[in-house]
């Protein structure tokens, strides 16, 4: 599915934080949006979800207008935002439910996805537990399956592995991978990590709310002369 931002502004108050951005992404791949601390990525989640009010430029999903058809095109997109929006003193299973139940899908059939994606997930064994007794790495996996619950096309990861050690973080961005080839789904993964970046992956690069790089990271290091991605990171972000 694919995602079309064109000329997105967004200022808070008289500050602008997002400049006239515009891009592209394809469907059934995973994307990543590198940026810097403040260079304006959970801005552009806010917008992308509608946390955010549109201010200037236009969002499309599959063609279809966010501003006009809210509700077509959010059914279509998954978020896990960087700060958890689980319920530490429900149970893993109630935790689904309870956002099945907002997605309007009968207890039934919210059941059925939960466990599915749960299995997926390595989590089922751990349905009746309470999320607090979860480590990290398991929490943001059930984070995941529950924005999968919907079955969207778009799933959207701002800074999930925050908070992880490296080899959780490690596990859980292989683990987003390999869903986005299975099920086709278009992915945009919001870090700060460069090491969570392979050279074939389309890289977006944000510094400053403007978009400063947009490529395979393979191209963008012969185009701009860098002898890796840090390196040519570090040229177009001045290091920040
Ligand atoms: N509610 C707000 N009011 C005013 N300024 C804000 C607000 N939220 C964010 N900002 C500012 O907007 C800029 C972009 O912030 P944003 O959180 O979008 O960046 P980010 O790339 O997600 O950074 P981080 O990785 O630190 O979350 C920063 O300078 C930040 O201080």
């Amino acid at each position: 599915m694919t995602v079309d931002i064109r000329n997105l502004g967004f200022r808070y108050g008289n500050t602008p934080v997002l400049r006239a951005i515009s891009f592209r992404l394809d469907p059934g791949r995973f994307h990543a949006l590198l940026g810097p601390n403040g260079a304006g990525k959970s801005t552009l989640f806010g917008l992308l979800t509608r946390l955010l009010a549109l201010q200037q430029g236009e969002i499309r999903i599959a063609g279809t207008s966010l501003a006009r058809h809210p509700a077509a095109v959010m059914g279509q997109i998954g978020v896990v935002f960087q700060h958890s929006a689980l319920d530490p003193d429900l149970t893993v299973r109630q935790n689904l439910a309870y956002h099945a139940a907002l997605q309007g899908l009968s207890r039934r059939e919210a059941r059925r996805r939960g466990d599915r994606e749960l299995a997926r997930f390595g989590l089922l064994e751990r349905a009746n537990e309470r999320v607090r007794q979860l480590n990290g790495g398991h929490r943001r996996r059930l984070e995941i399956a529950r924005a999968l619950l919907h079955r969207p096309s778009l799933l959207l990861l701002d800074e999930a592995t925050v908070g992880l050690d490296p080899a959780s973080r490690a596990a859980l961005n292989s683990h987003v991978r390999d869903l986005c080839r299975e099920r086709a789904l278009t992915v945009l993964w919001a870090t700060h990590l460069i090491e969570e970046i392979r050279p074939e992956d389309r890289v977006l690069i944000l510094h400053r709310g403007r978009l400063r790089a947009d490529g395979t990271g393979q191209a963008l290091c012969r185009a701009l002369g860098g002898r890796d991605l840090a390196d040519t990171f570090r040229t177009l972000t001045g290091g920040d």
